[in-house]
């Protein structure tokens, strides 16, 4: 498969698409965002890597920070994980606090906020340092030793992160959570305020299409937690939009704010887009459209 030319097919149909949805402005930084970025990349796991468009420029990853952080904490701490968060679709926005009460502080999966909140609190556990380990992973599996936190973002989101504030806190006072509030909090924004490109985000979603193996041929999962990994994505990463998600794009995927999304097809590859502007569910209007037009030209599915 020539996936140059597929790429660039794939941008090209989404570019079509009537609208291009809302930067994100309710975190001030990301506001900035140039409205009109347009990139994508492919990695395979036979060693090729592609893209067209901005697919070299870093973005500001926010939620498909989740899929890292659940990956290491799985492969640091365990399935006890799963005490904490539980792994069913919420069916509602990723800031949504409503389900929290009802369940005693156990958020419904780790890619919305609370869930993530919890996945953040037990990675600082476990390393000490969440955001340096979610970084690092992405340095290694990149290539790229400049994926870092933008200091600037993660200020901008704690100084408007009255509702994550508010998740950490009603969480802990159901005892679901092992640190301070604070620290959980500033680790959670830091990990979410990295700036990476689609090229270093397709490479670093690889070890799921590797079945958990990373790129220096070191094991992060097991092959079966690597596949419920890419379950729980596929149910879960893109909110209360992942039947549509499923629908068009068919691959187990993490969307954020930023505009990115990163799509894993186990054993071949991985792809990730970005594009600003988002639909009413916070996932990039031109990612999905360019997803479901390479997968649909590439026969790239799970089903
Ligand atoms: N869906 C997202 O990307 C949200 C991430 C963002 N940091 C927040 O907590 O609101």
């Amino acid at each position: 498969m020539d996936y140059q030319v597929l790429l660039q097919d794939a941008m090209e149909q989404a570019r079509r698409m009537p609208a291009r949805g809302r930067v994100a402005d309710y975190i001030p930084a990301l506001a900035e965002a140039d409205p009109l970025a347009f990139g994508m990349a492919i990695a395979t796991v036979d060693g090729g890597v592609f893209g067209a468009g901005d697919w070299q420029r870093p973005f500001s990853i926010q939620s498909v920070s989740k899929l890292f952080t659940l990956a290491l904490a799985l492969a640091e701490g365990g399935e006890g994980l799963w005490r904490g968060v539980g792994r069913e679709p919420s069916g509602n926005p990723f800031n949504s606090l409503v389900q929290l009460e009802s369940e005693q502080g156990i958020p419904r999966n780790p890619f919305i906020n609370a869930g993530a909140l919890v996945v953040t609190d037990r990675l600082l556990e476990l390393t000490g340092d969440a955001v340096g380990a979610v970084r690092d992973f992405l340095r290694t599996e990149s290539g790229n030793p400049e994926v870092a936190a933008d200091d600037t973002v993660a200020a901008s989101e704690a100084r408007h992160g009255h509702r994550n504030a508010a998740m950490a806190h009603f969480m802990a006072s159901y005892g679901n959570l092992r640190n301070p509030v604070d620290s959980v909090l500033a680790h959670y924004y830091a990990h979410c305020a990295i700036a990476a490109s689609c090229r270093d985000l397709a490479l670093a979603g690889l070890f799921l299409a590797r079945h958990g193996v990373r790129v220096d041929g070191s094991r992060l999962l097991s092959r079966s937690e690597a596949k419920r990994i890419n379950a729980v994505l596929l149910t879960c990463g893109t909110y209360d939009a992942a039947g549509e998600f499923a629908y068009r794009v068919g691959l187990p995927g993490k969307s954020g704010v930023g505009g990115g999304v990163l799509a894993v097809l186990p054993g071949r590859g991985a792809a990730c887009v970005w594009s600003p502007g988002l639909d009413a569910a916070g996932n990039s209007v031109l990612g999905v459209a360019a997803l479901d037009a390479l997968t649909t030209a590439t026969g790239w599915s799970v089903f």
